[in-house]
């Protein structure tokens, strides 16, 4: 009997630390139209001829200070949860894990599943809540690699999960772990996302950024806002901690370029906290499924010196999911759960 295939697709990561394999990948990645969504002159001179020369070295360096015996954490977890969910699944299921950057590669994981001989495949972006320059590319690039194919077989797409049941108990519960209660205030940093983007994807052109607090709520109008699934990935790992909403705020983190992305920024919440005499925060990051760069660097690192100079004592990471045997349970239901 045909195998049912699974990708699991997560962002990308450089192949190693070095200067020039960091170069490659955030020129591939900038590259995407989804991510610096201008004209394709402007991005070429942007990516090319700014960004990859001289962001390249600085970002290495961050990346030489993640990188473990296991490689880039994000590349670990994921291979660890793509292999942990292929053992859960069975034979009856072929799971392949492709990076939308770099390797292992969309058209290597689909060659898998193609040599198999799957009869379907399900596309699980590792990424909880929509975004044109995250899940949408990762299906755009789906879609180009299948169109070349002779038979094309089923496919589904799984456009969000950000408020799946199961992953909000287990970043729940592993704030839990650090006992909230104990923090002068808690933050649910989600990485942030150009307020242009954020437009672009209202089709209704009437409510995205339109007032303060548009997209605090999800609502029917809202309901692909990146911006809004976060703050409902927010609310309801607040709700199951009991978290009063006076003691949390969503914010937005890695902004690149000049131009406003989605507000508050983390590093700004983070400073006025400081400064109003905050001594301890405990921060959630759920839009990443994995500890990576973002997560192990910025937040556990970078924000808690920023919050220490201005007198705080810690800023605690809360982990991610990566590669626990709840979030592997999880991953099993959303790929056997037709779309
Ligand atoms: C979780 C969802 C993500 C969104 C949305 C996202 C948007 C986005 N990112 C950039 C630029 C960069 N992101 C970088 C790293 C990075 N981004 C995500 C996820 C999202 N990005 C992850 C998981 C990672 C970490 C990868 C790892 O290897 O650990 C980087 C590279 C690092 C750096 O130089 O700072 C850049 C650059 C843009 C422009 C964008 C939306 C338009
Ligand atoms: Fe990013
Ligand atoms: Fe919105």
């Amino acid at each position: 009997m045909s195998k049912q295939g699974i990708l699991l697709v997560n962002l990308g990561t450089p192949d190693s630390p070095s200067v020039s394999d960091v170069r490659r990948y955030l020129d591939e990645f900038l590259m995407d139209e989804r991510v610096i969504d201008i004209s394709a002159v402007g991005r070429t001179l942007l990516v090319k001829g700014i960004i990859v020369p001289f962001r390249g070295p600085k970002s290495a360096k961050t990346y030489q200070k993640v990188w473990t015996e296991n490689g880039s954490p994000l590349l670990f977890y994921s291979v660890r949860a793509a292999e942990l969910l292929q053992r859960k699944l069975g034979d009856d299921y072929c799971v392949a894990l492709g990076m939308r950057y770099q390797n292992p590669s969309i058209a290597v994981a689909l060659e898998k599943l193609k040599a198999a001989g799957v009869k379907s495949i399900k596309v699980i972006p590792l990424f909880p809540q929509y975004a044109s320059a995250t899940t949408g590319s990762v299906h755009q690039k789906v879609m180009e690699q299948v169109s070349k194919w002779q038979t094309i077989p089923s496919i589904s797409f799984l456009n969000s999960y950000h408020d799946e049941p199961g992953m909000i108990e287990i970043f729940a519960a592993n704030g839990l772990k650090y006992q909230p209660e104990t923090f002068d205030h808690i933050i649910f940093s989600f990485h942030g996302l150009p307020q242009r983007q954020l437009i672009k994807a209202d089709d209704s052109k009437k409510h995205c950024l339109q007032s303060a607090d548009c997209c605090s709520r999800l609502t029917d109008v809202n309901r692909f806002c990146y911006s809004a699934q976060c703050h409902n990935t927010a609310r309801l790992i607040a709700e199951r901690l009991s978290i009063p909403k006076e003691k949390y705020t969503v914010t937005f983190q890695s902004r690149l370029g000049k131009d406003p992305w989605a507000q508050p920024y983390t590093s700004e919440v983070i400073h006025s906290l400081g400064k109003g005499g905050a001594k301890r925060l405990l921060v959630f990051s759920p839009a990443f499924v994995a500890d990576c760069l973002e997560t192990i660097y910025e937040i556990a690192e970078e924000y808690d010196l920023e919050f220490k100079a201005l007198g705080g004592e810690k800023v605690q990471l809360v982990e991610s999911l990566n590669d626990k045997a709840e979030w592997i349970d999880v991953l099993a239901q959303l790929a056997v759960r037709p779309v």
